[in-house]
Order: C-alpha cells, then sequence, then structure tokens
C-alpha cells in the first residue's frame, strides 16, 4: 500500500482511511496535505487543490496542478477528520445531489436467481442525480485508461485555446443584443431526440455562419447522445467560434480531457459541486487557459458562487435539471436586488440559459440583465437551424 495512515473515521457507514502520500509528510500543514481517501475499497479523490504560488512557469505549473490536484483545504480536510461525508458536506451547502453510494442495491440470491433490493439511499431521486451517479462510474473507468499525467502530454499537442469570454463581450458590443452561445445538441433526457439528421460539424459552421459568438457542445453520450468525437471534430473542421465543453464535471480530470480535446471552456454546475471544488476548478480552469462557466439555478446556489473569487462568466439555468420544469424568469429572479449590484460590481459576464424561443424571450432575459444566451431546443429542432437564430433574435445577427 502506498501511503500512510493518518487518520480513521470510525463513524462513518463505509470506513474511510485518510493516506498521506509519501513524500509529503515532512513540514506541511494540514492545509497542503494530499489527501487520498479510501472507501470501501473504492478510491475517491476529494477535494481538490491549487497551485502554489511559487510556480512560475506554464508547464511547472501544470505539473504541480495535475501532480496535487487532490491536495485538500484545511476547511475540508477538518470536515472529512470530523467524519463528515461527501454528501453531508454537500447538504451543507443546500446541495441535494448526493454522490453515488460505493455499492449499489444488495445482491439476494434465489434458487438460480439473483436480484438487487433497492431503497432510497441507492436509487438515484432524479435525473440528474442520475446522470452524475452514472458519469460517476464513467470518468473512473476513463481515468483508468488514460490517467492525468498521459493527459498532460495531450494537452501540450491540443489545439490553442480561444478566448470564449472575449468572444461573448465583442458580440455583446457589436450587436447591442446577448450573444448567442449556440448549443450542438441531438438529445435531451426532457426532450427525447430533438434532431434526427444529426451533423455536429454542419450545424456548427451553419451556427457561426449566422452570428454566433460561441457554441456549447454536449459531450455526455448515455442521455444527450452527445460525445466527445463531435467536440474534436467541430474543432478539427476549422470552426473559429471558442467552444463550451457541455459536461457533467465532478473530478478535475474531466478538465484537463476536455482541454486535450479541444475545449476552450467548460460547465462547473453549482447544483454538483461543493464550493471548494468550483473554487479549485476555476483555478485549473486558470491554468489552462479555460474560461469556467459557472451555472447557478437557484438564489441560493447564486449567492455561493457571488462569494467565490475569480468567477468571470455565470449561466442561470431557467430549467430545473432535477424536475425539468423551465421559467424564463427565473433568470430575471437571480439577477434582482444586491446579487445583481453584485454581478454587476464584480464585471461578472451573465448567461440565460433554456428555454428561449421568440425574439420576447430574448428581449425579457436581456432586460432582466443577461450579456448572453445559451440555446439548444429552438434553434436544433429548426430544419435551418441557422434561419433558426435570425427567428429567435427578430433579425439577423450575423453582420
Ligand atoms: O435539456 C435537458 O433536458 C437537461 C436535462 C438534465 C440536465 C441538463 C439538461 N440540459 C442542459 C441544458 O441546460 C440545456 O441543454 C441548455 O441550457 C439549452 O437549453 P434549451 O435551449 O432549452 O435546449
Amino acid at each position: 500500500m502506498n501511503g500512510a495512515i493518518i487518520a480513521a473515521a470510525p463513524n462513518i457507514r463505509v470506513a474511510q482511511l485518510f493516506f498521506v502520500a509519501p513524500g509529503y509528510r515532512k513540514n506541511m500543514s494540514s492545509k497542503d496535505l494530499p489527501m487520498r481517501i479510501l472507501e470501501g475499497g473504492r478510491k475517491r479523490v476529494a477535494p481538490l487543490c491549487c497551485t502554489r504560488p511559487d510556480e512560475e512557469s506554464p508547464d511547472a505549473a501544470l505539473a504541480v496542478t495535475y501532480n496535487k490536484y487532490h491536495i485538500a483545504n484545511s476547511v475540508e480536510v477538518s470536515e472529512w477528520e470530523s467524519g463528515k461525508s461527501l454528501d453531508n458536506i454537500l447538504e451543507n451547502q443546500g446541495i441535494t445531489i448526493r454522490r453515488r453510494p460505493l455499492t449499489g442495491p444488495p445482491a439476494h440470491a434465489v434458487g438460480p436467481f439473483e436480484f438487487r433490493l433497492e431503497n432510497a439511499g441507492n436509487t438515484p431521486r432524479n435525473i440528474l442525480e442520475k446522470i452524475i451517479w452514472n458519469k460517476d462510474v464513467e470518468v473512473a473507468q476513463l481515468k483508468e485508461r488514460k490517467p492525468l499525467g498521459m493527459l498532460a502530454k495531450e494537452i501540450q499537442n491540443a489545439p490553442p485555446v480561444r478566448d470564449f469570454l472575449g468572444a461573448l463581450k465583442a458580440s455583446f458590443q457589436q450587436t447591442g443584443m446577448p450573444a448567442l452561445i449556440a448549443e450542438v445538441k441531438k438529445a435531451s433526457p426532457s426532450r427525447g431526440v430533438l434532431r434526427e439528421d444529426f451533423d455536429p460539424v454542419q450545424i456548427a459552421q451553419t451556427y457561426q455562419k449566422n452570428g454566433a459568438a460561441c457554441l456549447s457542445i454536449l459531450t455526455d453520450e448515455k442521455y444527450f447522445q452527445g460525445s466527445f468525437e463531435n467536440l474534436e471534430a467541430v474543432r478539427r473542421a476549422g470552426v473559429e467560434c471558442p467552444l463550451l465543453c457541455k459536461e457533467f464535471i465532478i473530478d478535475a480530470w474531466q478538465i484537463f480531457y476536455a482541454r486535450s480535446k479541444g475545449a476552450d471552456a467548460i460547465l462547473l454546475i453549482a447544483a454538483i459541486l461543493p464550493d471548494l471544488d468550483i473554487k479549485y476548478m476555476t483555478k485549473i480552469c486558470q491554468k489552462l487557459g479555460l474560461v469556467a462557466l459557472v451555472e447557478v439555478h437557484t438564489e441560493r446556489e447564486m449567492v455561493r458562487v457571488l462569494g467565490i473569487d475569480g468567477i468571470q462568466l455565470i449561466g442561470i439555468n431557467n430549467r430545473d435539471l432535477g424536475t425539468f420544469e423551465v421559467d424564463i424568469s427565473n433568470t430575471k429572479k437571480l439577477l434582482e436586488g444586491e446579487r445583481g449590484q453584485i454581478i454587476r460590481q464584480k464585471g461578472i459576464t451573465v448567461v440565460g440559459e433554456s428555454g428561449l424561443f421568440t425574439p420576447d424571450d430574448i428581449a425579457f432575459v436581456q432586460n432582466a440583465g443577461v450579456h448572453a444566451v445559451l440555446v439548444g431546443e429552438s434553434l436544433i429542432k429548426q430544419d435551418d437551424p441557422g434561419k433558426g437564430i435570425v427567428q429567435l433574435f427578430g433579425r439577423d445577427i450575423s453582420s
């Protein structure tokens, strides 16, 4: 076994053991401890780290980031040490989406048959939780095939990062309308297949030609029929719009993976990530030159995210990802009062997301204070998604 046991947390359902990797024991405060948590035989990497300020060169910084990205922050270390599970930490921040339990439903054998008893603890409560639990398994498998060290090398050969945020700001200034992030979206859990004849490259080119400032490429396969191949293909085809990798990120490894596939921006969803993860994942983005679109849906999530330094881009999702309910007045609600003031003071760019179908919808969210919109369904369902942009904005935004 690689590392020394320094503490055990007995009051957790499955025993958790904390390890210190060799070479990190001397002269380190608890803030610097690289923590690996073993739960029931499964390694969980949690929480993340920031790089030390003394790493000057980007290569060194990257190396340190990926070598130590599972270093914990002192607050969270103390939460772990006092026996709090990740679900407790999530719950304390109002995050209702739980992480996948370590074991599935227990197996029972009856004669030649085996069945599993499902209960509230081992069954996802809603679609978002289902997506996240599936993602957890998916990422663990991908990571085994491609460890971080290997990814870091691939990143060196990845196409250069483009300025996602700059493109949004430039378009907003130029057109006087919210900049468009057009989504390359084949299907969704709420609507099923949105477009049968789905050619991601052709759709991306049409979006670009018709005035999209940036594109969002869904990469989740199971629930959205997206893929990282789509992201790579759009990038390779020479589409100039900066690309958002629209993924459910629960592990910093995915950020490196997205960059290696040509992403210019990634999505961080406040409904599933505790503050520390958002904070440190944002730092990793900075190191990689990516921008993070931090997505909120509730007032509490907005307040949490506004309390984190360095956030430049916030998306307000009008869709409740647990229930699928869509209400565009959510954008207005979240931008009202003090929250809106803080956003303006900090110069944060705001994106209105989901459920936008008409010029009135665009005007509504613009009046509420957004600088950009993220649109999927209403464009992708049109025979000509390019014309869909003209219809959505009520005018040609390409010139
Ligand atoms: O779109 C869904 O059904 C969905 C379900 C569960 C989690 C996420 C989901 N969508 C992600 C998005 O928020 C949208 O793809 C994006 O904002 C565009 O929305 P729309 O214009 O309504 O297609």
